[in-house]
């Protein structure tokens, strides 16, 4: 069950390769240490989803790879590899070069993206300031992309403001910006969380379509498991600043190996029975990121919860060809029955 071949999950040369990253932000309380030791991978073409509850560092894994984060923010080891260049060793004019070109984001909220009081024209033709082409070519890419999205009389609308849309048009009109630039990596943080639930089916189906036309990798982050099982091609599960679990959609659905990673399970509403009337929720309280980094994070909250828990990091272990865990029952080859 223990691994010998170090992050056997983790390919050769994927576009994203995340490895042994941790951050800290600097606060009046202390150090709060957000994200542990996370090491992910995000293949070419393939939609990674990062889930957890909130406040497990999801948003701030997302950031980081963005490059936009506060000024109380450290990394204190990590080395983050785009296309095989580390994202955190290059100087801010060639990260900023990738930012709105190889590198894109949907916000959770699309008026973070969109200028309140400037035109969706200008906005998309300004997002293609390094491509090729006339005002008018860019103008005639901008319509195409919009009715991509499901905005109807793309021309039309184009002298419209982003208020006189509807938050899932917004919303699709920032998935249309975020792809008119044709990136290779698009970073998508909770973007249909603002969104109902018909809206919501409908952003994930035009985000997959779009992906396999474009041809993309997405870095899909929610707090939706079922949004995750229908969009994404591999699962991380993170838990308090940690990736606790990472498979493929099936692994982590199917064949799930960490404690967290169930219990999250057993919460999820798509998949409680229609006769319970009380939703469960999983017992305790998310861990102070404060606290000392020695050992297992879940273990508060973990009825597997043992002496060695307390004292040892678990590593991870490798529960199938591309699935692997961080808990000791794994090593002690007992999978938790639940
Ligand atoms: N600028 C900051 N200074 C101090 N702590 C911060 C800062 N930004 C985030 N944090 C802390 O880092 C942790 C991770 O936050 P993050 O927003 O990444 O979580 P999340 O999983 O995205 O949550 P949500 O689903 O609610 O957006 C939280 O404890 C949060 O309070």
């Amino acid at each position: 069950m223990r691994r010998d071949d170090p992050m056997p999950h983790l390919s050769a040369r994927p576009l994203l390769a995340i490895r042994g990253l941790d951050l800290d932000f600097g606060t009046p309380r202390g150090r709060v240490h957000a994200l542990r030791n996370v090491s992910l991978d995000v293949p070419s073409g393939q939609v990674v989803g990062i889930v957890g509850e909130s406040g497990s560092g999801k948003s701030t894994l997302a950031y980081t790879v963005m490059g936009l984060l506060p000024e109380n923010a450290e990394v204190t080891p990590g080395a983050i590899l785009f296309e095989g260049r580390d994202l955190l060793n290059m100087s801010g004019s060639a990260r900023q070069s990738l930012l709105g070109d190889r590198l894109s984001m949907i916000f959770q909220d699309p008026m973070t993206a969109l200028n309140p009081v400037r035109t969706i024209e200008s906005q998309m033709i300004d997002i293609q300031h390094r491509e090729q082409g006339s005002r008018s070519e860019k103008r005639a890419r901008a319509i195409q992309m919009l009715h991509q999205v499901g905005i109807p009389d793309p021309k039309d609308r184009l002298c419209a403001y982003p208020h006189h849309f509807s938050g899932g048009m917004r919303q699709r009109i920032c998935i249309a910006m975020a792809l008119l630039v044709k990136p290779a990596l698009l970073i998508a943080d909770e973007p249909t969380t603002a969104l109902d639930a018909t809206l919501e089916v409908q952003i994930i189906h035009l985000l997959k379509d779009l992906q396999k036309e474009i041809g993309c990798s997405i870095l899909f982050v929610s707090h939706h498991l079922g949004a995750v099982a229908e969009l994404c091609d591999r699962v991380a599960i993170m838990y308090a600043g940690e990736v606790v679990e990472q498979g493929t959609v099936r692994d982590i659905f199917y064949n799930p190996g960490h404690p967290y990673t169930r219990a999250l399970l057993e919460c999820d509403p798509g998949r409680i029975k229609k006769s319970t009337r009380t939703l469960p929720t999983i017992p305790g309280e998310v861990p102070s990121l404060l606290g000392s980094k020695v050992g297992c994070i879940f273990r508060t909250r973990c009825r597997h919860a043992s002496d060695r828990c307390v004292q040892e990091n678990p590593v991870e272990y490798r529960i199938g060809v591309d699935h692997v865990a961080r808990c000791h029952l794994l090593d002690e080859q007992r999978l938790v029955s639940s």
